[in-house]
């Protein structure tokens, strides 16, 4: 499978991801029971993954949006912009931030001073993907979807160059 001229072959299926989602969101169930939940997504990868876990959230969930940015092709500037900032009222509230992924944790450690700043009751971040190589652990990370290598990934929201965020399988570049 191409992607703008590179080569990718298919690395999580659909029903991979779809079991590891009801997993994902029996926790969440399990953890905010009895509360009211804001989930935070970030934009643009993790629309797909905010839009499915969601419906598969029995707790009250609110949700809200941001827009962080700072991948060219397939590499960080290291420089994260904020192209939406923050418009929910998180003030005592309990904030679920949804990532697609975390690679560098750059974009995340941005995020978490931002919402952190707002004093919110809680803040718990759920991704889908981690690659742990890169991001070294360098804080906690409440609910992973899956731990992968250092290898570039499209599908299910990811992009390369804004290109391949529709196909329903995760795509792992081919060495
Ligand atoms: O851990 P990091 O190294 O910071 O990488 C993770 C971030 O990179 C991607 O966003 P990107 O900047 O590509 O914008 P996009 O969500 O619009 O694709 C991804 O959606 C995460 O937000
Ligand atoms: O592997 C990746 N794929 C797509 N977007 C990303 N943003 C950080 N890492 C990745």
């Amino acid at each position: 499978m191409t992607v703008n001229n590179k080569e990718f072959e298919r690395y999580i299926g659909r029903n991979q991801i779809s079991d590891r989602l009801n997993e994902l969101a029996g926790q969440i169930d399990m953890d905010y029971a009895g509360k009211s939940l804001v989930m935070l997504a970030v934009l643009n990868g993790a629309f797909i993954f905010a839009g499915d876990l969601i419906r598969l959230l029995e707790v009250d969930a609110e949700v809200s949006f941001v827009k962080l940015k700072s991948y060219r092709g397939t590499a960080s500037t290291g420089e994260v912009q904020t192209l939406i900032g923050l418009m929910h009222e998180l003030k005592d509230r309990e904030v679920l931030i949804v990532e697609d992924i975390i690679d560098t944790g750059r974009t995340m450690s941005k995020l978490l001073e931002m919402v952190w700043e707002q004093s919110p009751a809680s803040v718990k971040v759920c991704t889908l993907l981690v690659k742990p190589d890169v991001f070294k652990n360098k804080y906690q990370l409440d609910y992973v979807g899956f731990s992968i290598p250092d290898k570039f990934v499209v599908g299910y929201g990811l992009d390369y160059d804004e290109l391949g965020r529709q196909l329903p399988d995760i795509y792992k570049i081919k060495d």
